[in-house]
């Protein structure tokens, strides 16, 4: 029988990132916060792969590795074949990186896109819907026209009519789909979503949960969904990995880990917090969103 292997798009290896505290005193020496230590995972192509873990666990440093947006004390990493593993010095200071690390780091703008927890805090309240979405583009000098950001839009439930309003006047709802529109505007292969539900009200998070799976399959997207609530991982997510005090505790199949949580951590996690479902009496994401999710606007809130 041939076991067909997918290949890992996402690669990291004793990934750390230790960050430093101010000194107690003037004689005193600077402390060290770990924020993720020796994590070592890989994500394949087109998998849907969840982190979860209490406040502090270390997703957030984690993305934000991921993402480019910070360099890890040590480890290596590599997103869709590029090597971003530049290290910070020990004083915290980041060495210029070489012209290949500047080139990776410029193409993993485009591969990899995030979508944040606070829509409003993440869209710029002075642009207009159209230079949102359109941002990327023009930083990244992807030729676009008008017909390619309204169907950008279209795609994410947002009558593009719309387009020349700015973010306050949508729901919060609708700012997350602005926000995910603006994510697939470059076409990467990576979709990263940092707690995209947990600001919003609980009636339409599984409007939105249901846009990002269907996106992410019709996209043949590699997903990697940052969340403190296993409930909202269990409905989209193949493997997830547990984060305590910045290590990966856990990492299984979904279904396995659900199952027989190998950690007292996890079992505590599995068994504490309030799920999605339970709030929302039952009923699964997929159930809600075919009951009726046509969004208006500042018609889900
Ligand atoms: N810039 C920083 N300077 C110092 N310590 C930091 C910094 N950023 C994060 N930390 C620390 O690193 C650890 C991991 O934080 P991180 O934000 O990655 O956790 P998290 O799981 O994302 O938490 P949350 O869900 O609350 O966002 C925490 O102890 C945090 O206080």
């Amino acid at each position: 029988m041939w076991v067909v292997r997918m290949s890992a798009i996402i690669s990291a290896t004793d990934l750390s990132r230790h960050y430093r505290t101010p000194r107690a005193s003037m004689f005193g020496q600077p402390g060290q916060v770990i924020g993720l230590d020796k994590a070592t995972f890989e994500v394949e192509a087109g998998e849907r792969f969840g982190i979860v873990g209490e406040s502090g666990s270390g997703k957030s440093t984690l993305l934000r590795l991921l993402a480019g947006l910070d360099e890890p004390t040590s480890g290596h990493i590599e997103v869709d074949g590029l090597d971003i593993s530049r290290h910070r010095t020990p004083w915290g200071r980041t060495p210029p990186g070489s012209p290949d690390y500047r080139r990776n780091l410029h193409g993993l703008r485009s591969r990899l896109q995030m979508v944040f927890q606070d829509p409003m805090g993440s869209l710029d309240p002075q642009m207009r819907v159209y230079d949102i979405v359109a941002e990327p583009l023009v930083a990244q000098r992807k030729p676009f026209t008008d017909a390619d950001v309204h169907r950008l839009l279209r795609d994410v439930g947002i009558d593009p009519s719309g387009a020349r309003r700015y973010p306050h006047q949508f729901s919060g709802g609708q700012r997350q789909r602005i926000s995910i529109a603006r994510a697939l505007a470059p076409e990467p292969s990576i979709l990263v979503a940092d707690e995209p539900v947990s600001a919003l009200d609980v009636s339409v998070r599984a409007q939105v949960l249901n846009l990002i799976t269907d996106l992410v399959r019709d996209r043949e997207l590699t997903l990697v969904f940052v969340s403190h609530d296993l409930s909202v991982v269990r409905h989209l997510c193949r493997r997830v990995a547990v984060m305590k005090d910045g290590q990966i505790v856990e990492l299984s199949e979904t279904k396995a880990l659900y199952a027989n949580p190998q950690s007292d951590y996890t079992r505590r996690l599995v068994a504490a917090i309030p799920t999605l479902a339970k709030s929302m009496s039952g009923a699964t994401t997929r159930d809600l969103l075919t009951e009726s999710d046509q969004p208006n606007e500042r018609g889900d809130r």
